[in-house]
């Protein structure tokens, strides 16, 4: 009998750790139920609601535990079975054979190779009873998770929404945040209910898309290759920088009170529905690290416990690209107009005004904005100038 984790492991198609695992024999699922509720937390204790339901009718038990104790052997991806991946990590590397630091690069090398196609999908078939030697919990979501709307729960459904995707203004519009262009594909990823090499077999290999599923797998090796990429900034220097503390300002970030309208509108969101759109999450990153200079890992954090599609390595990277503290950003001097992004990007106001309704003119500041954009920019920059000459060794 083989007991499996649920975690990235719950569906049927391009599943080997799972299809594996019934070579053995018997399988089970084992699900660990948290202390402490993230979004992210939340959505896959749906999912495994969900699959419970599902395995019930091939007798295959999904169990729900407070922990997984050391000394049982529970199969998981990342141990028995690396994740699935859409290129080789250990190919895809520098003349000196070295994790490229870059992305441009390795976006180019990994292009040079053909993807990884879908392995092992799960033949299921009805079990006989097992024995279940965990202790189960009684599963009690967070009230606050009741008003809530999460994205799909189950593989199937997925499945039928990939066939549905038009990735023909992908390219031009991705950044549009009123007509909306992405996917929305990321809390399927990062769950792991589709694995990416499921997303390009259901043919959505257009450039521009395929590039962004290459942004993640970047992350992902950087995670595995620099695995302090949530602790430390990568472009070492960035130890010393001279982060701000302010509880107050930071609070303000996050309940979306800043008085800048773009920035709120894109919190709200966030804390409303766990998600927000590439382009809102660089603006909000980019105010709370050099607008309010406040450390990019608080921000880093407050991701990862209000993301729906939270996943360490993709936050994580991207949280240092758009401080400029990582090895492939862009550069810490390079200071995102709040106002200016909104005007480009969320031209109409429709966005802002759903979630800010109580804003009159959508890409101004607010009477009490939190500070001024033109000075906050300077001051940014004073203090990156300084840091430079006495502290960061340059
Ligand atoms: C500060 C910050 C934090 C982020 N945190 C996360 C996170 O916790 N989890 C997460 O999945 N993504 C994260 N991203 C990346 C990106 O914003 C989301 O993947 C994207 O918005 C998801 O929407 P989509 O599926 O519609 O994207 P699409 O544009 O449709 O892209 C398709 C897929 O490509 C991948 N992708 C797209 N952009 C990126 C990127 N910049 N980096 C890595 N992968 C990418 C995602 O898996 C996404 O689902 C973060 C970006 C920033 C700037």
């Amino acid at each position: 009998m083989i007991w499996i984790q649920t975690k990235e492991a719950m569906r049927t198609r391009d599943n080997r750790l799972v299809a594996e695992a019934m070579e053995h024999g018997a399988i089970g699922f084992v699900h660990v139920v948290p202390k402490k509720w993230t979004m992210r937390d939340v959505y896959e204790m749906k999912i495994a609601i969900a699959w419970r339901e599902e395995m019930k009718t091939y007798n295959i038990p999904v169990v729900f535990v407070s922990h997984v104790p050391k000394e049982s052997e529970v199969w998981a991806y990342g141990h028995q079975i690396e994740r699935p991946k859409l290129v080789e990590w250990t190919q895809i590397v520098t003349g000196a054979g070295k994790p490229y630091q870059k992305f441009t690069p390795f976006y180019k090398k990994a292009k040079m190779y053909p993807f990884h196609v879908e392995e092992a999908s799960v033949t299921w078939r009805v079990q006989k009873e097992v024995e279940i030697p965990w202790e189960e919990v009684d599963v009690q979501l967070p009230r606050w998770s009741e008003t809530i709307t999460f994205p799909l729960l189950c593989e199937e459904d997925v499945l039928t929404y990939l066939a549905t995707i038009d990735l023909s203004w992908y390219a031009d519009a991705r950044d549009e945040i009123e007509n909306e262009a992405v996917t929305r594909l990321s809390p399927y990823l990062s769950t792991g209910l589709v694995t990416s090499r499921t997303v390009i077999a259901y043919g959505l290999q257009e450039e521009a898309f395929v590039r962004q599923l290459l942004w993640r797998e970047f992350a992902h090796m950087t995670a595995w290759a620099q695995p302090h990429v949530t602790e430390r900034p990568l472009y070492e220097k960035f130890q010393t920088f001279p982060w701000r503390d302010d509880e107050v300002q930071f609070t303000r970030w996050c309940r979306g009170e800043t008085g800048y309208p773009i920035v709120d509108a894109a919190m709200r969101e966030l804390w409303q529905t766990g998600y927000m759109h590439n382009r809102l999450r660089m603006i909000t990153a980019s105010f709370l690290t050099k607008h309010l200079r406040i450390h990019w890992r608080k921000g880093m954090n407050y991701f990862m416990e209000t993301l729906v599609d939270a996943d360490e390595a993709s936050n994580a990277l991207n949280w240092q690209w758009v401080a400029g503290v990582g090895v492939d950003n862009s550069p810490y001097f390079r200071i995102f107009n709040p106002l200016e992004q909104g005007k480009k990007y969320a031209k109409t106001g429709a966005y802002i005004r759903t979630w800010c309704p109580e804003v009159q003119d959508v890409h101004q500041e607010q009477n009490g904005a939190i500070i001024m954009h033109e000075e906050a920019r300077k001051r940014a920059l004073f203090h990156y100038e300084q840091w430079k000459e006495h502290d960061s060794n340059n």
